[in-house]
């Protein structure tokens, strides 16, 4: 397994444009490679610039194809929904083809939901950038601390979760070994209240966010709030 990678700026206005970048960057190379890009991308509140910043760039053309690590079960509009949030952000405005975009239609309640995911990723190939968050609880996903993370070999590939203790309680997650069948794998972390969890995870507590693993590389982008040098 292959150490994290550390990579801490002064401030989300330094890690920003170099997270866009360094994911600009790696389109390239797959596309160059393959032909094709796989992108996870992270939900929550923590992306919202990095995906904004990504919009300015132009990023994204028909051969980037965009997943989604975990969705919340809530209407397909619902302004909490992570789909909604990275729509709005980045991907309506953006010449990857809706075809491209994969929300998970968590709409239709967890169980349904993760069933029809799991299927349409059936041949997705590695992804090449799982792009993650993480909560003040080491969670990243919706894979929670005390939950399944399906992390076993013959997990499927997306997990119907219930009582998550981050509302909604009802979500669907990607399982750890799904995430863990990526080339890079990138978590975006800010903030002084992810400070502790951070610690716990560099420190080797047992968390769902230090169960995932890419196979090239593993980097944590931090802000300097996170980091838990001082304590
Ligand atoms: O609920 C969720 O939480 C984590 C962290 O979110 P943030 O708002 O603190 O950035 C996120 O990574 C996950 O995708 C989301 O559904």
């Amino acid at each position: 397994m292959n150490a994290i990678d550390w990579r801490v700026f002064p401030d989300a206005d330094d890690l920003v444009p170099a997270l866009a970048d360094a994911l600009v960057a790696a389109a390239q190379v797959a596309v160059d490679a393959r032909g094709v890009f796989h992108l996870v991308l992270a939900g929550g509140s923590t992306p919202r610039a990095l995906y904004r910043a990504l919009a300015e760039r132009g990023a994204g053309d028909a051969r980037w194809w965009i997943w989604y690590g975990d969705e919340r079960c809530l209407p397909a509009d619902h302004a909490e929904r992570n789909s909604v949030m990275a729509e709005a952000a980045w991907l309506a405005g953006s010449r990857i083809p809706a075809d491209n975009r994969r929300p998970i239609p968590a709409e239709r309640g967890a169980s349904a939901a993760a069933t029809v995911y799991a299927e349409r990723l059936a041949g997705v190939p590695e992804f090449d950038v799982a792009l993650l968050g993480m909560g003040e609880d080491g969670h990243t996903a919706s894979l929670f601390p005390g939950h399944a993370w399906g992390d076993a070999a013959g997990s499927p590939d997306a997990l119907a979760v219930d009582g998550a203790p981050k509302p909604p309680p009802a979500r669907v997650s990607l399982s750890a070994a799904r995430l863990n069948r990526s080339a890079r794998v990138w978590f975006v972390v800010t903030g002084g209240n992810k400070r502790h969890a951070v610690r716990c995870w560099a420190s080797g507590d047992v968390l769902p966010v230090g169960t995932i693993h890419g196979r090239v590389d593993t980097a944590a982008w931090l802000d300097a709030a996170a980091w838990p040098a001082d304590d």
